[in-house]
């Protein structure tokens, strides 16, 4: 008897992309970007008002690759800000749609994800999951106190990509990702600096909220100056909302995400683009340096992954303040779409039980 191939279509919708793939078993087909300006975005008031323009793109590269829809087997999409949970592979239920429509931890285009995937799953009548979400929440009790009793600190992070580069990593160095404690760093358009202590991501800056800033995010800011601004009249809660998590960082001063093009910037004689690139690395430095207090200063590596891993200046810029803490691993972009297709893969193949969101 032959056994029909697993194909599996995995969707990553980000900020400013949504990157689709398609594998048969854990072989890749084919991978594809589509990116997003931020004038493209602006007609969409709503992340969800964005649904069908995002479904439209997949659809017309599907059809582009030729590839029939009816041949999938799964449909695996970027989990978003749902309740905390463990890591893991997870089937999408009407619970989680609804949790993300709710959006009651917040909206990010990861949020999108398990919608596209649980309708083209529901039409096709083949199952749809999330793999480690951004919601992943393996914290320690202590990293929880915020300092003031009516707030709490939350993981939001870029879970998928950094469990995948661990496992990787651990597993280059003979070691079982069980086994190892990593300080994982992805810098893309938000910044996560992660304590993993032995398979477990025991802290970590809130990618959305805290820690150094990105290309497109504040990151923690000074709270008595933050609470004028909120009570200046200035912005209404949607608009200084917008300004910290999509105008923030990179953005807020040169008007541009791309770090590379700040970095040309720099190198044509801006001061200021210079300061603020150095003021980035400086930042991550300084969160990786917290972060190896909570590893009480066992740690076997300190991984850099993300878009701005390819930056050689901002990797030798962190590199040179943390390396005393121990050796620097880079491995530049992401695994994203490798990672929820693996996951998707290991419940297809009964390796692994889908876990139950509820
Ligand atoms: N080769 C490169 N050199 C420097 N920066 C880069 C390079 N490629 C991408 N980046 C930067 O990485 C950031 C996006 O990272 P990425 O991981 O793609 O983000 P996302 O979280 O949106 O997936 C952008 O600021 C982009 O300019
Ligand atoms: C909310 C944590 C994940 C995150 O920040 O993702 P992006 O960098 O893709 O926006």
């Amino acid at each position: 008897m032959t056994l029909s191939k697993n194909k599996i279509l995995a969707i990553n919708p980000g900020a400013t992309s949504t990157k689709i793939a398609v594998y048969e078993e854990d072989q890749l087909l084919f991978k594809k970007t589509i990116e997003h300006s931020i004038e493209s975005l602006k007609q969409f008031p709503k992340l969800f008002d964005q649904y069908q323009y995002r479904l439209d793109l997949i659809l017309r590269i599907l059809e582009k690759e030729n590839t029939q829809l009816k041949t999938l087997t799964a449909i695996v999409g970027r989990g978003g800000l749902l309740k905390p949970l463990a890591g893991g592979t997870y089937r999408v239920n009407e619970k989680m749609i609804e949790d993300l429509k709710v959006a009651d931890q917040g909206e990010h285009a990861s949020n999108l994800g398990a919608v596209i995937a649980a309708n083209l799953g529901n039409q096709l009548n083949i199952p749809a999951f999330i793999v480690d979400p951004v919601s992943v929440d393996e914290m320690e009790p202590v990293a929880r106190i915020s300092g003031l009793a009516d707030l709490r600190r939350i993981s939001l992070s870029h879970a998928l990509n950094m469990k995948a580069v661990a496992r990787k990593i651990a597993k280059e160095i003979g070691k079982n990702y069980e086994e190892v404690n990593f300080i994982v760093v992805h810098l893309g358009s938000g910044v996560s600096v992660t304590p993993h202590k032995k398979g477990k991501m025991i802290d970590v800056n809130n990618a959305k909220a805290e820690g150094p800033f990105s290309p497109d995010r504040c990151g923690g800011l000074p709270a008595d100056q933050l609470v004028k601004l909120c009570f200046s009249g200035r912005y209404t809660y949607d608009e200084l909302r917008e300004k910290l998590m999509n105008k923030g960082g990179l953005y807020s001063y040169f008007g541009t995400t791309d770090l590379r093009q700040v970095e040309a910037m720099a190198t044509n004689g801006d001061l200021q683009a210079d300061i603020v690139l150095e003021a980035l690395a400086y930042q991550v430095a300084k969160e990786i340096g917290a972060m190896a207090t909570v590893l009480m200063g066992q740690v076997d590596r300190i991984i850099l992954t993300g878009g701005i891993a390819y930056s050689k200046r901002i990797v030798a810029d962190i590199t040179k303040r943390v390396k005393f803490i121990a050796p620097v691993v880079v491995v530049a972009g992401e695994e994203e779409l490798e990672s929820l297709a693996l996951g998707a893969l290991r419940v297809m193949r009964g390796e692994e039980v889908a876990a139950q969101y509820s």
